[in-house]
């Protein structure tokens, strides 16, 4: 288990305060927005940058007074930072050679490894010679060689084009649950952070605003900002779930709060093709709301029904009026009238 105890890292305009734990053998996503802080925290846990007060715990053992080299925490980087003149093969044994391990047990451990990240066959390239996601699993495996005790990952699939992020997410994710090493992966992306980890710590303007799994982030979203930032569409300010009866606080109309087909009468006015999903944007009670599900034949100017299931409406909390420091998130504003 590792705790973060109250650590904190002032910069001109910027101050990171953040207390948290990753559980055994666990995957955390440290999600927020570009400035957030969340690379800062990961340098700390790792060592290469001294917090100002605070602590970091890994089981018994207290990391913060230790050197990097001491505290057995395998990093990989955006960039991957790979040796260009060696191979795949001795990028992985590097750490275990200066850890002083006999060649005998470098081997077996250099071929598991990888086996783990199936790069086998490009053992003897160098990485010049790979395309980026072997490099990502090279990085991987080197970070995975010593038998870390945690492992730190910084947008570990932040170089690589669209697809092949797509495929390498959900190789990631069976080699960090099969690594069994409680991890860190820091990324500004939703949908990959609910792939990765089983539990997600949002920040924002250097404070963790809301820890949780996945599903109790986007089902229980503390405030607008996180229901936002996690990719709800249907907010409603305070005055506007007044104007719908709700009490007057804000309030997030999930998904399945929301059904059409019955209910009081909605037109379409936006309608966005998404290939296994069409996505609508519908005026109801003068409140324009969205909805993605199959294929249904709506255009926009066609009406049909829609009925709310007031019951699982979620109240959120008002958001301070301020976050000192904090970006905006790509929250688009809310959308009722
Ligand atoms: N060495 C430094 N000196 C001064 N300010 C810094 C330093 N490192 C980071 N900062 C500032 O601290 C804040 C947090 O930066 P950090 O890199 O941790 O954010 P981030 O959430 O990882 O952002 P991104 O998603 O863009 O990588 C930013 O405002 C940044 O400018």
């Amino acid at each position: 288990m590792l705790r973060v105890i109250g650590l904190g890292k002032s910069y001109p305009g910027f101050r990171l305060q953040v207390s948290l734990e990753v559980g055994v053998g666990q995957t955390l996503a440290l999600l927020g927005p570009s400035g957030s802080g969340k690379s800062t925290l990961l340098r700390l846990i790792a060592g290469l940058e001294a917090p100002e007060v605070g602590q970091v715990w890994l089981e018994q053992t207290e990391l913060t007074p230790l050197a990097p080299e001491a505290r057995r925490v395998g990093f990989v980087f955006q960039d991957y930072a790979l040796f260009p003149h060696l191979s795949v093969w001795e990028n992985i044994a590097f750490g275990l050679r200066e850890a002083r391990w006999d060649g005998a047990s470098i081997r077996r451990r250099v071929a598991e490894l990888l086996d783990l990240t199936h790069l086998g066959p490009h053992a003897q390239k160098r990485p010049n010679q790979l395309s980026g996601g072997e490099r990502q699993r090279v990085a991987l495996a080197r970070a995975l060689a010593n038998r870390p005790r945690l492992l730190l990952l910084d947008e570990p699939l932040g170089a690589l084009d669209l697809k092949l992020r797509h495929e390498l997410l959900w190789e990631l994710r069976a080699i960090l649950r099969q690594a069994g090493v409680p991890t860190i992966v820091v990324t500004h992306d939703q949908s990959e952070a609910f792939v990765i980890a089983q539990q997600i710590a949002l920040l924002r303007g250097g404070a963790v605003v809301q820890v949780g799994s996945p599903e109790q982030l986007f089902r229980h979203p503390k405030n607008a900002w996180v229901a936002g930032f996690l990719g709800h569409r249907n907010l409603l300010s305070a005055d506007q779930s007044q104007q719908m009866g709700l009490p007057a606080r804000p309030h997030l109309l999930p998904p399945e709060a929301i059904t059409l087909g019955q209910g009081e009468e909605a037109r379409v006015e936006e309608r966005v093709f998404k290939g296994f999903v069409v996505g609508l944007e519908l005026l109801w009670r003068g409140c324009k709301l969205y909805l993605e599900g199959p294929e249904l034949g709506l255009y926009p100017g066609d009406t049909t029904q829609l009925g709310i299931d007031w019951s699982r409406v979620v109240a959120l909390e008002e958001e301070p009026s301020s976050t000192p420091g904090a970006a905006q998130p790509s929250l688009e504003a809310p959308r009722a009238r």
